[in-house]
């Protein structure tokens, strides 16, 4: 079945005179095998991976029938994940969906956070049979600081397999084990923060939509997109009206509040996946509308424009309004590889200074060929 466990006496020769060559040959392999299992921990590479290299190595190389990583929860109560290699022939079907720590060989050794060496499995109270040849077994906490993360367990055909240099080698595995187990969790945890921060920067703290950050990623990849499918891409810029005297009169509390109610408004007007909304500076928002034309892209500044006014925010310092209201321009361009989005950009704020110009809370298109 195993076939190391041949192979031991056969590699063996005779190293030095009165040593027991088949024991020498084992310790060696033991040597060996720590390095191998050294260097697996250190890949910091896929987790689940890396634990099932180490297993299979431990039954390749040596009289063991089943090697098996087994790890706790987080509360460190119930076995949640078993990594195995070898002969499992007597599967029980209820270790198939994790255990509780009260259960089984492997349960007692984390429940008393000491290695168990088994000498004779039929005799153990606790001892769960995977294998009928299974003769003996050792159980070594694999434990990271104080954190007891699950148990390295080792099955072998042979009695007299885990002698106290076997069992040395074992407790120091565990060790590696535990430190490629934290090295996976802190590197998981750190990719984590990583996906956690690069969303938040590309939030607007006040109003929670999109930042200029996100704002101007997206114009560029939008840009190279729909060039290269030869679509329109339209720019809406809204600016809120009199927005100096709003703050001087109301407060600049109720101003932050008028901003986050625009940007909710603005936020409707969003469709599908594509769209972004996104806070282009102070009291300047902005929509970017992938594949939609001018005329669309006016139709809907002009409704957002009519829904800010319908919102009836009071604005008692306006010259235009009782409430708040935005002033809206527009812009669309089929992007091409030769020109920057900067255009698009620019002929959206020529269209908003004129609707400035011209009034205030009205909808102005940028001129075509703009
Ligand atoms: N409350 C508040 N005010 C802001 C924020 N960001 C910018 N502002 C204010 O928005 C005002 C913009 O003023 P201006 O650029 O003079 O424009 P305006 O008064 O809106 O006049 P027009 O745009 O010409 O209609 C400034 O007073 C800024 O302080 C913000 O986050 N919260």
């Amino acid at each position: 079945m195993h076939g190391p466990e041949g192979d031991i006496a056969e590699a063996t020769q005779p190293a030095t005179a009165g040593a027991d060559p088949a024991a020498s040959a084992l310790h060696a392999r033991l040597t060996g095998l720590l390095a191998e299992v050294s260097r697996e921990a250190l890949q910091g590479e896929d987790l689940e991976a890396v634990l099932r290299r180490i297993v299979e190595c431990l039954v390749r190389n040596l009289p063991v029938a089943i090697a098996s990583i087994i790890l706790l929860d987080d509360d460190g109560q119930h076995f949640v994940h078993e990594t195995w290699a070898g002969d499992l022939d007597l599967y029980p079907a209820e270790l198939a969906n994790g255990w509780p720590i009260s259960v089984g060989a492997a349960g007692r050794c984390a429940r008393t956070g000491e290695a168990q060496r088994i000498t004779d499995v039929d005799t153990d109270p606790d001892y769960v049979p995977g294998n009928t040849r299974v003769r003996s077994e050792y159980l070594v906490p694999i434990r990271h600081r104080a954190r007891l993360h699950g148990v390295l367990n080792i099955e072998s055909t042979r009695a007299d397999f885990f002698d106290q240099a076997a069992c040395d080698v074992f407790d120091a595995i565990a060790d590696q084990v535990a430190g490629a187990i934290h090295l996976a969790r802190v590197v998981a945890e750190l990719e984590t923060a990583n996906r956690k921060l690069q969303a938040l920067s590309m939030i607007d703290g006040l109003t929670g939509i999109a930042n200029r950050r996100c704002f101007d990623q997206r114009l560029a990849s939008d840009w190279e997109w729909l060039a290269a499918e030869s679509r329109e891409l339209a720019l809406v810029l809204i600016d809120a009206d009199a927005f100096k005297p709003l703050n001087d009169a109301h407060g600049h509390l109720y101003g932050d509040e008028c901003l986050r109610e625009l940007a909710r408004l603005c936020t409707r007007f969003a469709d599908g996946g594509n769209d972004l909304v996104a806070r282009f500076g102070g009291e300047e928002l902005v929509l970017l509308l992938p594949g939609r034309s001018l005329e669309a892209a006016v139709a809907l500044g002009e409704a957002l424009r009519r829904d800010v006014e319908a919102a009836g925010m009071p604005h008692d310092a306006s010259t235009i309004a009782s409430c708040v209201t935005v002033s809206v321009g527009v812009s669309a361009v089929t992007p091409s590889k030769a020109r920057s989005p900067e255009r698009l950009l620019a002929a959206a704020d020529r269209a908003l200074y004129a609707a400035k110009a011209q009034g205030r809370n009205r909808v102005v298109a940028a001129l075509t060929g703009d």
